[in-house]
């Protein structure tokens, strides 16, 4: 024992050595100091503690961004339905919300708060999900989300192999399933949709159109949706172009919405004035989801960058001449190029399941080249009421199928230009049938003197129906 102490160095030679380290360490580091500038010290310092932690952590993270090389993370939406059906006991924190004005009484939904923890388990697994968030400052959108999901360094391989595809799985009968639809706005400010919920409830049976019209409709976007291998097949995106023309109150908005409820497809209102630029009008396509419309209402109205070049140009030209010393005013931002590109270009066809539908009251305004088959397949014309249309109306709205007076209607309708609208709001203004019918009878032959009958007929060539 003795011995042994005597071989231990002496408390003086300890601290003698520990000052010539101390010295040598604080030499090192004003060396370091001088000659290796900050960032690259800064640099070094992260990476060797990145490598300590490691080595000594048995965790590994997988990170998972709302964006995936420019267009909407397939599986950050898969987690976002997904995780939600997670939230165990453990879960500390929730966040609960409407969008159901029509339904204050619904309960709230829940959704993930940004830095909640979410555990789950999975074939023995156990993995430790948080949803985090980073403001980007600079660039749009301003709020970067991303999931976090950690779990043992071990299991790594099976968290991909087989969690993974059984959240994606999971999420898609979720999203098939979800009762309610969504209607979305591009918000120019954040750069962002905003969603609401859509509850419209015009359907192809409260619909009044031609039936065959109806049907033909119906048809195409049955075999639409039930296409994907032809679309693969012929080398082609998986969308569909639909153009609905046709004057104020014919409908047209009234079938959007019929669609999307016979589709259960979300709908991503679009006024292209939002869009500042060809850029942005990318990242707005790139960031609408699978499986919805995208509707461009009135696209000729608020830009002339849908219109007929020709035109426009002859326009512009008698306003320069009546008017030389005027600047001539154009749209800022979209291009008509853009716009083509935009309906039918590369971009275009990220994503799928996708149905375009452009509306217009003026479609001989549009430049041909929108109304092309890819960019547009498939022309609706929406025409004034006939009387297929009005038995519909009134099967609707005055739960009547045939009544002795609507041969009289029948036969003013052939003569009178009425939109749907105006039919509508007529049957809805009292309860008893025969006086409705009666009352409607009076508005269609002071409509018919006003337009006068030979008028109206050449305008009715126009806008007829089928
Ligand atoms: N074909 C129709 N079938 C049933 N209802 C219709 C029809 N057309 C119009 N309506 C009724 O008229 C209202 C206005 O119609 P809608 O907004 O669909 O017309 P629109 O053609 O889109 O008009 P706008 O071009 O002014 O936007 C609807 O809420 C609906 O009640």
């Amino acid at each position: 024992m003795f011995s042994l102490l005597k071989e231990l160095p002496s408390i003086s030679t300890l601290l003698s050595i520990y000052a010539s380290v101390s010295a040598m360490a604080m030499l090192i580091r004003t060396i370091c100091n001088e000659v290796i500038p900050k960032p690259m010290r800064n640099y070094i310092s992260s990476k060797v503690f990145d490598l300590a932690s490691r080595c000594l952590s048995s965790d590994f993270t997988f990170i998972i961004e709302e964006r995936w090389q420019a267009v909407n993370n397939e599986t950050f939406r898969a987690v976002e339905a997904y995780l939600p059906t997670r939230i165990g006991p453990s879960t500390d924190s929730l966040l609960i919300g409407s969008n159901e004005p029509l339904n204050p009484r619904a309960p709230p939904k829940q959704s993930i708060p940004v830095d909640c923890k979410i555990i789950d388990e999975f074939q023995g697994m156990r993995l430790e999900w948080t949803l985090r968030s980073t403001d980007t400052k600079k660039y749009f959108p301003r709020e970067k989300r991303y999931f976090r999901l950690a779990c043992k360094k071990g299991d790594r391989d099976r968290v991909m192999q087989s969690y993974f595809p059984q959240i994606a799985k999971k999420a898609e009968s979720i999203l098939r399933e979800r009762e309610t639809l969504n209607i979305y706005t591009y918000d120019q400010e954040s750069s962002m949709w905003e969603s609401t919920v859509f509850k419209h409830p015009a359907t192809f049976e409260t619909l009044a159109m031609e039936p065959e019209l109806k049907q033909l409709v119906k048809e195409d976007l049955d075999s639409f949706v039930a296409r994907k291998d032809f679309f693969e097949g012929v080398g082609r995106a998986w969308k569909r172009g639909y153009l609905l023309y046709g004057p104020p109150g014919t409908g047209k908005s009234s079938l959007v919405a019929a669609i999307a409820n016979y589709l259960r497809y979300n709908i991503y209102d679009l006024q292209v004035q939002s869009a500042r630029s060809d850029a942005d009008l990318r990242h707005i396509l790139t960031s609408t989801t699978n499986r919805s419309i995208l509707l461009i209402e009135d696209i000729d109205c608020g830009t002339k960058v849908s219109r007929d070049r020709a035109k426009v140009q002859d326009d512009q030209q008698d306003k320069e001449d009546e008017q030389p010393n005027r600047i001539s005013s154009s749209d800022p931002g979209v291009t008509l190029s853009g716009l083509l590109n935009f309906l039918d270009g590369l971009w275009s066809s990220c994503g799928d399941e996708r149905i375009i539908i452009v509306t217009t009251n003026h479609k001989e305004k549009l430049d041909p080249a929108l109304l092309r088959p890819g960019r547009m397949d498939v022309h609706i014309h929406m025409g004034y009421c006939t009387p297929a249309a009005f038995r519909k109306l009134a099967a609707t709205y005055l739960g009547i199928k045939h009544r002795s007076s609507f041969v009289t209607i029948e036969n003013l309708l052939q003569s009178t230009t009425v939109t749907p609208a105006e039919v509508a709001q007529q049957l809805m203004k009292r309860d008893e049938p025969e006086a409705v019918l009666e009352s409607f009878i009076h508005f269609l032959e002071a409509k018919r003197n006003e337009n006068g009958e030979s008028g109206a007929q050449t305008q009715k060539q126009d806008g007829k129906n089928g």
